[in-house]
């Protein structure tokens, strides 16, 4: 049986279209669904394997990207909007009626300041950039995954053309070393 990493890859991945100019997320209530735009293509979007991303039910990845934080904007419902942990990095907005993270912006210091984590499979239009990695893949044996099936699950992530990590990609990995170097004044 193919291991299963999320419902949006499995059947392979989709490439994004060059001319996406962004569109509206939308939760998964019948009724009241909270809506938010993003202004422009998401970035960085790649399958993650952590607890704390929202996954569809039955999924053992989360598929996120981020947007700047001014491109996203609460449309409809936002009363719905509920801060899973206050105290991660990541202030994730879920929908209190669906579970559905709507965003997560990044408010403290930090390298990520600025970005607002989504979900681009909420989108209700097509052209979203494609995932281009898998980051926290060791991660999904803390939702459960038996040890024994990593080497199917990176083998498939290969397959898919998403790269497995443990933490995040090297470029991202070198983007926050830089942004901490820079802070301390190591590096100019
Ligand atoms: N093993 C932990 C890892 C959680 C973690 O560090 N997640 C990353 C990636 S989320 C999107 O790529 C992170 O940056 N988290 C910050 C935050 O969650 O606020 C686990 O699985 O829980
Ligand atoms: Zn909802
Ligand atoms: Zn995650």
């Amino acid at each position: 049986m193919t291991v299963s990493i999320h419902p949006a890859v499995d059947g392979g991945v989709k490439k994004g279209s060059d001319s996406f100019a962004g569109g509206t997320l939308v939760c998964a209530c019948q009724d009241r669904p909270v809506k938010v735009a993003i202004k422009g293509q998401i970035a960085y979007n790649h399958a993650c394997g952590c607890t704390k991303c929202w996954k569809p039910t039955g999924a053992t990845f989360s598929v996120v990207a981020v947007a700047p934080v001014g491109n996203v904007t609460v449309l409809e419902n936002g009363d719905k909007l509920k801060v899973v942990d206050p105290s991660a990095l990541i202030q994730r907005y879920a929908c209190i009626g669906c579970g559905v993270h709507m965003h997560g912006p990044v408010e403290r210091e930090h390298a990520f300041q600025g970005l607002s984590f989504v979900h681009p499979e909420r989108f209700q239009e097509e052209g979203w950039a494609e995932p281009g990695f898998a980051a926290f893949v060791s991660s999904i044996i803390e939702s459960g995954t038996d040890p024994s099936e990593m080497d199917g699950v990176r083998g498939r992530l290969k397959e898919l053309g998403l790269e497995p990590y443990d933490c995040l990609s090297p470029g991202l990995m070198d983007y926050m070393a830089t942004w901490v170097a820079k802070k301390n004044g190591v590096l100019k």
